[in-house]
């Protein structure tokens, strides 16, 4: 026995015995398992254990797919790290070596020393040692040297990392070792990072391969990174279960479990729905799909609010029979760009898409402002007639003694007033392309009979003209009125009625929309551009938005915005820099001496409250109007005050506040 394997041994006898050494603590940790649990001697010098030719077959054939994909990521290390003088282990969730690369004819000691196909590296056996460690501990680490429990191996240095199944179970170990290396441990710290760093990708790589039918979600922290190195991955079915993931993406679940303990109930990660861990369903999916800027892509996790920058694979399309559970279709860009994740709106986008090319006409029904018109250009936008004229007709704006000339046109001398050379008309302005009769409620009587015949025939004859003409228009109707009521008090013609609401579409209010902080983040953007200032809202201007219930809509919030833009003193617009109406329409009456609700959550003397366990009226109205406006959903109501979920929870279980939804104080 050499004199460093005699010193070894004293200090692992030392060690043993409670005596503390001046190891890191995964390796002391791993001497005493040696001894204690493994009945391990530090004396014995062991030979390495090479399974047979036969069990090394068997262990490789229990892992051949895994094998298969790991391969490039294999060969690809090996390459980087040759010529530095190390071989390369790919061993079993035993231990036992089922790939190698490295050339141990060259070098006898290899072989000796156990970098050889089949060796066994498990911990009970080989003692302390990178592979072994890993398994026994789950993290990557160096075993350098001395580190070694059995003196025979202390002049290897071996760094390796873990590779996880798809549901969280270790599949194999990384390992880079060589048999000489400077002496300071950290000459191997960049050789952690590098074997990391392909195990990473390995384990990803397998889980892509095994779910390559399923939807792939990966998520980032930053959107640079979002679509060329994302840290997380997972994959999910087409009803929202999560049906495997990364090590990374179980680790950061692992850590929202914490936030919630009801949640950490020991249900195993893999079967769960992606809503208990991220703001998203699985019908958000198709919002987050590379066509759009990443940094459109926004989810937050559920339990902290953490905010994660998403891209979203669809499945290929399987030939079969479509599933009711198929991937929602690719819109069009121009209905694409609608929402961002607002489930009504998805579902109007996807209605209209597939109504873009037909002949039907459209009736779009929705309160003021909440986009009708918008709507209606992206439906034109994304058809064949898109290079052609839009041609909108505001129908309660025109004079009701104008109207007709307006919309159907005259020949010249029509009528007196009428223009010398005639008029073409709004329809006959709109050949090839699209007429949108806005206020379609407010159109007379006498005119919805004409519209129905240029409807019904295709053709227009203007005033003053025997022979009708030709026209080819695609029609988009939009009213705020209940048609149906019209109709039952005889203001609206039923046929007409029938014919326009072939494919209604209904636009969901601002209110109940859950894309509002997208549309907000839109809008400032655009100003901002124009301004050459990056707006942003303070905590507590979103509060107020969020909390206000926007009669007005999209327009009421553009104007808002373009205020609040305007009198910001600079890029941070605050509560005050809103104007007075949502200000003062937060959720509940003024609080004492006039302090705005919105500010008796959001403020930091209310956060601080929250842990001071006080409890007011108002403080308690507030929280219980912020809830209501946000239909309960404690993340939103928790990105609106800037802080995270548990403290909303905290405080509805301290103000006494149940949520209707769920029974479990506010669900999500
Ligand atoms: N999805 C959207 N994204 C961005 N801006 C939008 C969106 N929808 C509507 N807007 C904007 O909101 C404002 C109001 O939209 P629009 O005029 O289409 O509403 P409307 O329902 O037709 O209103 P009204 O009932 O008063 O006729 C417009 O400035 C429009 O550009």
């Amino acid at each position: 026995m050499k004199r460093e394997q005699a010193a070894h041994i004293d200090e692992l006898v030392r060690a043993a015995s409670g005596h503390g050494s001046r190891r890191d603590a995964i390796i002391e940790a791993s001497w005493r398992r040696c001894v204690n649990e493994h009945n391990l001697d530090p004396v014995v010098l062991r030979d390495p254990c090479i399974v047979t030719h036969a069990r090394l077959r068997e262990h490789q054939e229990a892992m051949d797919e895994f094998l298969h994909t790991a391969r490039f990521g294999v060969e690809t290390l090996y390459r980087e790290v040759a010529g530095l003088g190390y071989v390369l282990l790919l061993t079993d969730a035993k231990g036992i070596t089922v790939d190698f690369i490295g050339d141990p004819t060259f070098d006898s000691n290899l072989m000796r020393a156990g970098l050889y196909l089949g060796a066994d590296w498990n911990e009970p056996h080989a003692g302390t040692c990178a592979v072994g460690t890993c398994i026994a501990t789950g993290e990557a680490l160096v075993v350098h040297q001395s580190d070694h429990f059995d003196a025979t191996h202390i002049p290897l240095t071996c760094t390796a990392a873990p590779v996880f199944d798809p549901s969280g179970a270790l599949a194999a170990v990384l390992d880079i070792s060589a048999l000489h290396s400077p002496q300071p441990k950290e000459s191997q710290y960049l050789a952690l990072q590098f074997v990391k760093s392909v195990a990473h990708k390995i384990e990803t790589a397998h889980l892509l391969n095994r779910f390559r039918r399923e939807w792939i979600v990966k998520l980032a922290p930053s959107p640079e990174f979002a679509d060329v190195d994302p840290a997380y991955v997972l994959a999910v079915d087409g009803s929202g279960r999560i049906l495997g993931f990364n090590n990374r993406t179980r680790q950061l679940m692992m850590r929202e479990l914490e936030c919630r303990p009801a949640l950490a109930d020991g249900r195993p990660l893999a079967g769960r729905p992606l809503s208990e861990f991220f703001d998203l369903q699985v019908d958000d999916l198709p919002r987050l799909m590379p066509s759009r800027p990443a940094s459109q892509r926004m989810v937050r996790l559920a339990l902290s609010g953490t905010p994660l920058f998403a891209q979203a694979q669809q499945p290929p399309a399987r030939v079969a029979s479509p599933s009711p559970l198929a991937p929602a279709p690719v819109l069009p860009k121009p209905l694409e760009a609608l929402t961002c994740g607002d489930g009504a709106m998805l579902e109007v986008a996807a209605r209209a898409a597939k109504l873009v090319n037909t002949q039907m006409s459209l009736l779009i029904c929705g309160e003021t402002g909440t986009g009708k018109e918008h709507l209606a250009k992206a439906i034109h936008a994304a058809s064949g007639r898109a290079g052609k004229p839009f041609v909108p007709v505001n129908c309660a704006a025109l004079p009701e003694t104008l109207i007709e000339g307006e919309l159907f046109g005259y020949e010249p001398g029509a009528f007196t007033g009428a223009a010398a050379k005639g008029k073409r008309g709004l329809v006959m302005e709109a050949d090839g392309g699209t007429l949108f009769l806005d206020e379609i409620g407010d159109m007379p009587l006498t005119l919805q009979t004409r519209l129905l015949r240029v409807l019904a025939e295709r053709e227009v004859t203007p005033i003053g003209r025997t022979r009708p003409v030709p026209v080819n228009i695609r029609v988009i109707a939009a009213t705020h009125r209940d048609l149906i009521a019209e109709v039952k008090a005889g203001r609206f013609r039923e046929d007409l009625y029938f014919r326009l609401s072939g494919g209604v579409l209904a636009l969901p209010a601002l209110r109940q929309r859950a894309d509002l902080d997208w549309l907000v983040a839109r809008f400032l953007a655009e100003r901002g551009g124009v301004l050459r200032v990056p707006f942003e809202l303070s905590g507590e201007a979103r509060a107020a938005l969020h909390a206000y219930a926007w009669p007005g809509n999209i327009r009421e919030l553009a104007n808002a915005l373009d205020y609040a833009c305007a009198v910001a003193g600079d890029a941070v617009i605050a509560w005050d820099d809103l104007p007075d109406r949502i200000r003062h329409a937060a959720p509940v009456a003024t609080g004492p001496c006039g302090t705005a609700p919105v500010a008796l959550l959001a403020g930091s003397s209310a956060v601080g409250g929250m842990a001071a366990g006080g409890t007011s009226p108002d403080e308690r109205g507030a929280l219980l109007a912020l809830l209501a406006a946000q239909r309960w959903n404690v993340s939103a109501v928790a990105r609106a005050l800037g802080v995270d979920r548990t403290t909303i929870h905290r405080r509805m279980r301290r103000l006494g506040i149940t949520s209707p939804r769920h029974g479990d104080e506010g669900g999500n």
